[in-house]
């Protein structure tokens, strides 16, 4: 590895992503290329099935890619065991996970599956580790509760506590904050930005709240038809990425205050 590498925790090139129907590849982006470096807070926006989550899967290689390169810490993905992937990066989707009879601690517990060899054995640092993703997303009072008696927001930072627990330099989310009540919004928004200025993680998250994203991110990702625009909020702004994501006659952005609005 290159110590110019090092720095860069996702590199992406000429990436197609989408599925596969009767064989038949079918891209559902143009094709995508951006590098991001490690400690960074990177919001990824756009319209409806624009292809977000699409994208957030197939950078975790929970989903082929099409054709391109991904390169995860200076290494294509593909090169990574599943135990070694694991280690590098850790995955929150929308999707709950098939977890129901779960306590939440048994639940969170899982994150440190890449560390604890096939027994499963917890040893101190890992119940250390627990003990903080717990605490840190506010769950611990949830910790002996089975996971189907949760409401969908208190699963939301439960599934993210999984993620600190498995304590991965990259965290993708996927839509984060979707069941989260203004509060909560705003602590895990805090939270993922904390996780990147003092801890070093890079952290990538899709949301629709852009607003948010412009006033937390250090990077945005934002994508169209065109294909994917990267920048610093304030650049993608004065390029005037944002103006025509969604259709004029009905939503407006605002770049001197980096709002949308709902035109009358
Ligand atoms: N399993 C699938 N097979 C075929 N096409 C799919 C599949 N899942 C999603 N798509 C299509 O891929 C495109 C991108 O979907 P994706 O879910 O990635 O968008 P998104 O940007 O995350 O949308 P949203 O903001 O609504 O969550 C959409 O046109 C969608 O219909």
């Amino acid at each position: 590895m290159t110590s110019e590498s090092k720095h860069i925790a996702i590199a992406v090139n000429d990436l197609s992503i989408g599925y596969f129907r009767r064989k038949k590849a079918l891209a559902v982006a143009k094709p995508i290329n951006f590098s991001i470096e490690s400690g960074n807070l990177i919001a990824l926006v756009g319209a409806n099935g624009i292809g977000k989550s699409t994208l957030l899967r197939t950078l975790s290689g929970m989903q082929a890619k099409l054709k391109g390169s991904i390169k995860i810490c200076g290494k294509e993905l593909s090169g990574y065991s599943s135990l070694e992937r694991a280690t590098q990066l850790s995955v929150v989707l929308t999707e709950a996970p098939a977890s129901g009879n779960l306590t939440v601690r048994e639940l969170v517990s899982l994150g440190r599956q890449p560390y604890t060899g096939s027994f499963g054995f917890l040893s101190e640092k890992d119940k250390e580790m627990i003990d903080n993703a717990l605490s840190t997303t506010e769950t611990t009072p949830l910790e002996n509760r089975k996971c189907y008696e949760l409401s969908d927001g208190q699963m939301q930072r439960v599934v993210i506590a999984r993620a600190l627990a498995q304590d991965t330099p990259l965290i993708f989310l996927d839509e984060p904050t979707t069941h989260l009540d203004l509060y909560h919004r705003a602590y895990i928004l805090k939270l993922l930005k904390r996780l990147t200025s003092e801890n070093g993680k890079t952290v990538l998250f899709s949301t629709h709240e852009i607003d948010l994203g412009i006033q937390l991110a250090d990077v945005m990702l934002v994508m169209d038809d065109l294909g994917i625009h990267q920048g610093s909020p304030q650049q993608l702004i004065e390029d005037g990425k944002f103006n025509n994501l969604f259709p004029e006659d009905t939503i407006e952005f605002d770049a001197s205050n980096g709002r949308f609005t709902i035109k009358n």
